[in-house]
């Protein structure tokens, strides 16, 4: 599981969405929505100290965060978006590095970067962004930093900073990816779940519930245009023979072959479903009664040609029949039902046979 798990690229995963899990553009709205008027507080609390140079850098940073959340309401576009506020926040919190706000406290502020990052990017991101945050505060904090800004940092502010962001950084990064593996997890998981409701566990063929979904979506397509499908209505012959003389595996290996043949007879776009114990049965979409009939006796030849080992014996199936093509409006039920009737005059007449439904 972990292995395809992992290979599965961050941009896929984004596309997912777990239950409970906050979406990206919602956090990015919701932090858009606390930091415009946190910004412009700090903006108006420059201003009343007298600090001409920090008030329009932070009523810039909210004015564009504001118009990126605006563009989202009203474009959608959310990869846009999502960018933009990447490159926003990082310059923001690069801004507030070195831009000793009142009595440079404002450093402070740059522990509410990392999980901000590595929610809303992909993991590469992350680590890239972390990386070159952590080394300039390292460099900003070094002699060189000193020579380029009036920096008020004393050295023991400046040890901690140093250790502690990189200690929120990696902790960061390990619960971030124990959150994307858990999601994965999850995607793998609903996928099993969707299979398992949709497909039969011997044969790998679409279960009844899933040939009635396609049923009805080709009914759907019917009616809006006109084109007739038909449906094949199988059954293996004196099946319960099988069981009784060879045993219920022998049985089972004849379901599977019965299965494997059907498939290999229909084309990509025909729904094959396991409809009972051994009886199947086949959509096919946009099909002539006629050219339904010759698919069925093709079918019907191909099964009779092939056969299962038990006790070193080779043991034959055949199967029965019953050809329905929708006609008018009638439902599905009924279509089903004069493929039923079909099938059961299969098995009368002898059974190895096909058989049209009346009307069809
Ligand atoms: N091995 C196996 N047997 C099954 C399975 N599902 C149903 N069966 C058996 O299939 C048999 C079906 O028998 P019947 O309905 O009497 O039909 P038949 O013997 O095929 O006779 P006709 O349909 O009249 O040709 C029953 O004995 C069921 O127990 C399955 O998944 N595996």
């Amino acid at each position: 599981m972990n292995q395809s798990a992992s290979r599965t690229p961050d941009s896929e995963l984004s596309q997912f969405r777990v239950t409970g899990e906050i979406p990206v553009p919602a956090l990015i709205n919701g932090l858009t929505a606390a930091a415009v008027p946190l910004l412009l507080f700090y903006a108006w609390r420059s201003t009343q100290q007298a600090d001409p140079f920090t008030a329009p850098w932070l009523f810039s940073f909210a004015v564009l965060l504001a118009i990126n959340a605006v563009i989202f309401v009203f474009s959608g576009q959310k990869t846009l978006q999502r960018r933009v506020f990447i490159v926003l926040i990082t310059a923001l919190f690069t801004f507030l590095a070195i831009q000793a706000v009142e009595d440079g406290s404002a450093i402070i502020w740059l522990f509410a970067y990392p999980p901000i990052i590595f929610y809303i990017s992909e993991a590469r991101i992350g680590i890239i962004a972390c990386l070159g945050g952590w080394l300039a505060v390292l460099l900003l904090f070094s002699p060189l930093g000193d020579a380029l800004f009036e920096l008020p940092y004393s050295g023991t502010l400046r040890l901690t900073m140093i250790i502690v962001l990189a200690f929120e950084m990696v902790t960061c990064y390990i619960l971030d990816q124990s959150r994307r593996r858990s999601k994965l997890g999850l995607i793998k998981l609903a996928k099993e779940f969707e299979y398992a409701a949709k497909h039969d566990a011997l044969t790998g063929l679409a279960n009844r519930r899933e040939g009635l979904e396609q049923l009805d979506a080709e009914y759907q397509r019917y009616l809006r245009n006109g084109r007739h499908y038909s449906v094949l209505l199988m059954d293996i012959d004196l099946f319960k023979q099988v069981n009784d003389t060879f045993g219920h595996q022998v049985g089972d290996d004849m379901i599977v072959l019965v299965g494997k043949t059907l498939t290999e007879q229909c084309r990509k776009v025909d729904t094959i479903a396991r409809w009972g114990g051994e009886e199947f049965l086949i959509l096919l979409p946009e099909t002539s009664s006629e050219d339904a009939q010759a698919s069925a006796e093709r079918i019907r030849l191909a099964v009779a040609a092939r056969t299962v080992q038990a006790d070193g014996m080779d043991i034959g199936a055949t199967i029965s029949i019953g050809v329905a093509t929708i006609q008018g409006s009638e439902s599905i039920d009924r279509l089903l039902q004069r493929a039923d009737e079909a099938l059961y005059q299969a098995k009368s007449e002898g059974r190895n046979r096909t058989c049209r439904a009346a009307g069809s």
